[in-house]
């Protein structure tokens, strides 16, 4: 059996980068940015009012002054000449400053008779005006690698860039196994369960910025699965569920090998998980995931989640993990890696009792899974654990 960080380099050896293609800056969101991109333009394209009042002559701001206002500047309506000294233009929020000016006095700080304004109040600091560039200039870049969050679109649209270049989103397609399992809505045989974990990887990896395609259920057959697999053609990445064990019905492994799938490693050290394969399968890389809930769920996160990342052009990284407190005692751990369902708080982490890999409810309550290597030793409340968070 080989070692977490041994499966994850052979399952980053099975994927490259996917190609970028272009797409409207409506649908970037939640893409990762493929390429460096440059604004368009500077931001603000003028020097601009930040707020509503009037805009005057440095030499003008002092209590008392009288100015004639001679125009008006609003947002999208520029006034275009030159403000001499005892001048003012009545100006608003986001309307370009006009030459000769220096700075915008709130209308709140005059008062205004006719076309006569008087300074009341000249002790504000500020110019409020905002410079021009003073967001972005012409040629700054977002760079990529990049999952582009809502507030990445909004600087793109600033910058004026309506086409944006992204990493394409790999196709995944997800094959349950197993003659026990029926969709969830459809009645169960009396020996039969609800498909769980097929649908939490199609969340998973949906999330993570995968197309994700959810096959029909594969019986444990090994025309049943030759037909399946004939469905995930085209997919970037097939996961299968179940059948990856030792049992005589798990066909898994022989029916991918049959198809001419090239097989990197099969079993490795870590609860749950032991059963893992993966390997090439044509064009897709294929990763074999355990049967049972958890286990396949939690090799999600360790696994199918930093491959996906790598195909998406966001570089080879494990699972990111962060360093906690334990909350209590734990005994020592045995020859695999344990991943163990915890809920962490800023009190410290606590592990759950249960971590049977058939526990769906335990996943649901943990925020985070306790990382515990091959032969840690017994360990006390305080000392430190380092946690996946979910
Ligand atoms: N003699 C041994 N038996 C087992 C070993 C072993 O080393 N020696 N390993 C155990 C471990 S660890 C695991 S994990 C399981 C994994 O087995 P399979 O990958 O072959 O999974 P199945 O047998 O098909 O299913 C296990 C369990 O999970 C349920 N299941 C399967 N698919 C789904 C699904 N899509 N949604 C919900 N539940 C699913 C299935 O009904 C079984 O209860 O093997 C151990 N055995
Ligand atoms: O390694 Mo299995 O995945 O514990 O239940």
């Amino acid at each position: 059996m080989i070692s977490v960080a041994e499966a994850l380099q052979d399952l980053f050896a099975l994927v490259t980068p996917l190609p970028a293609q272009d797409v409207p800056l409506r649908d970037a969101a939640q893409r990762v940015l493929a390429r460096d991109v440059t604004a368009r333009r500077d931001q603000p394209p003028f020097a601009a009012s930040a707020m509503d009042g009037y805009a005057i002559h440095a030499a003008d701001h002092r209590q008392g002054a009288s100015l004639t206002v001679i125009g008006e500047a609003a947002a999208g309506h520029g006034w275009h000449g030159t403000l001499a000294q005892g001048q003012a233009l009545r100006i608003f929020t986001g309307a370009p400053v006009p030459a000769g000016a220096s700075r915008v006095i709130i209308q709140e700080n005059v008062t205004r008779d006719g076309e006569k304004i008087t300074i009341t109040d000249a002790q504000d600091s500020g110019s409020n005006i905002r410079p021009l560039g003073g967001d972005f200039a012409q040629g700054t870049s977002l760079p990529a690698p990049r999952h582009l969050s809502p507030n990445d679109i909004a600087l793109l649209a600033a910058m004026n860039i309506a086409s944006v270049p992204v990493t394409r989103k790999p196709v995944v397609a997800i094959i349950a196994t197993g003659d026990e399992l029926v969709q969830p809505g459809d009645s169960p045989g009396p020996d039969q369960i609800i498909a769980s974990n097929s649908y939490g990887l199609a969340a998973l990896v949906a999330a993570a910025g995968a197309t994700a395609r959810l096959l029909p259920i594969a019986r444990d057959s090994i025309a049943s699965l030759e037909q399946t697999f004939a469905l995930a053609q085209g997919a970037d990445l097939i996961i299968t569920i179940g059948g990856a064990s030792v049992g005589d019905h798990d066909l898994v492994g022989q029916v991918a090998q049959s198809l001419g799938m090239q097989r990197s490693f099969y079993k490795i050290a870590m609860r749950p998980g032991k059963p893992l394969m993966a390997g090439r399968l044509g064009s897709a890389a294929m990763i074999g995931l355990p049967g049972n809930p958890v286990s396949a769920m939690v090799c999600g996160h360790v696994f199918v989640l930093p491959v996906i990342r790598k195909m998406l052009g966001l570089g080879a990284h494990p699972a990111a993990t962060q360093t906690a407190l334990l909350a209590h005692d734990i005994s020592a751990n045995g020859p695999r890696a344990h991943y163990m369902r915890a809920h962490a708080t800023a009190a410290g982490v606590t592990i759950f009792e249960r971590q049977d890999s058939s526990l769906l409810s335990v996943l649901t309550q943990a925020n985070c899974l306790a990382l515990r290597p091959p032969h840690d030793p017994a360990r006390q409340a305080g000392e430190s654990v380092q946690i996946v968070p979910l």
